[in-house]
């Protein structure tokens, strides 16, 4: 007997109703069109789009749902597909692996110059990150030299933000790149920065970004922006937690960074959800006591991995 459109409705429907409260507070997204007949991908596809996921996103997610189908030989709509198998992913398995780094890299602090490098890797904070937004080349070479040279002696893992030819030319620990950064990146740059042994971090804002991020084989993925935040214009709404468990569960054998709008009363909901660290700007730049704010976070930290 053949599945009619009422079908898929109620399958569809029936994803919606066993999932709405994990994905609450999402505006319905268009459906967008399907590239095959088959039931289970055009139920999900319906029903991703209606809990709010992007079109990039709810098509990885239909797909997931029927490939786990065929798998298992069974439809469930309460089961929220996170089995990497079912994806296509990787999992570093891939020809771009980038050199390993700790599961849980733990607090996380995204800097602007290299004396705030200073300040947070000798107050302990166990991986710091250069974000210094310039264009011009030799303030860029000084700014990530100097920031190489703050963490010495310190146990701090140093992540550039962006500028990843002078993070290789200075010796950093890693870089870390976002989604328009690897578009402008050539198959030779990739080749470069892996040969360099350097670690390599990529922002990620959903499924799609995700799985492009798998198939690099990178250090850590960073999913964001967890909630709203005011210093950086998002291209993607605030995932919530509901959308991060269920990122932290398929990669789960990935090194996991959260970040945005991130602060101390969110740290235990956050690390909750399985990700090893917590990317934050604000809630320490802004911060009254610099040194005891970042003492209070990492013993968050701390307390919630125990
Ligand atoms: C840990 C971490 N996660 C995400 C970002 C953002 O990177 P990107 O999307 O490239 O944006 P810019 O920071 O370059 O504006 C990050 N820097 N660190
Ligand atoms: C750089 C970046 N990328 C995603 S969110 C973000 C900013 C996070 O800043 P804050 O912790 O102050 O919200
Ligand atoms: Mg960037």
């Amino acid at each position: 007997m053949s599945t009619t459109p009422d079908d898929i409705d109620r399958m569809a429907q029936d994803i919606v109703r066993h999932h709405a409260t994990t994905f609450a507070g999402f505006a319905p997204q268009p459906t967008p069109a399907s590239d095959t007949q088959e039931p289970v991908y055009q139920a999900a596809l319906q029903a991703c789009s209606t809990l709010g996921f992007i079109a990039a996103d709810a098509l990885c997610l239909a797909r997931a749902w029927q490939a786990r189908t065929q798998r298992t030989g069974q439809f469930s709509a309460a089961d929220w597909p996170d089995d990497p198998r079912d994806f296509g992913l990787r999992l570093r398995n891939g020809p771009h692996v980038f050199a390993a780094c700790p599961m849980q890299l733990g607090l996380y602090a995204v800097l602007p110059d290299a004396t705030w490098v200073q300040r947070m890797a000798h107050a302990g904070v166990p991986t710091v990150q250069l974000r210094f937004k310039s264009s011009d080349p030799a303030a860029i070479a000084r700014e990530v030299a100097a920031a190489v040279q703050a963490v010495r002696g310190t146990p701090a893992r140093l992540f550039i933000n962006d500028h990843w030819r002078a993070a290789i030319e200075a010796g950093a620990y890693g870089v870390h790149l976002g989604q328009e950064d690897l578009d402008a990146l050539q198959l030779e740059d990739l080749q470069t920065l892996r040969a360099s042994g350097m670690r390599l971090g990529v922002s990620t804002h959903g499924y799609a970004e995700m799985l492009r991020a798998d198939a690099l084989g990178p250090s850590y993925i960073a999913l964001g922006a967890v909630f709203p935040t005011t210093l950086k214009a998002m291209a993607t709404a605030p995932q919530g937690l509901g959308r991060l468990a269920a990122y932290a569960r398929l990669l789960k054998s990935y090194p996991l960074v959260a970040i945005g709008g991130i602060g101390a009363e969110q740290f235990a909901p956050v690390l909750a959800t399985g990700v090893g660290a917590i990317a934050v700007v604000r809630a320490l730049l802004n911060a009254a006591d610099l040194d005891a704010e970042a003492q209070k976070l990492m013993e968050l930290m701390a307390a919630a991995l125990r």
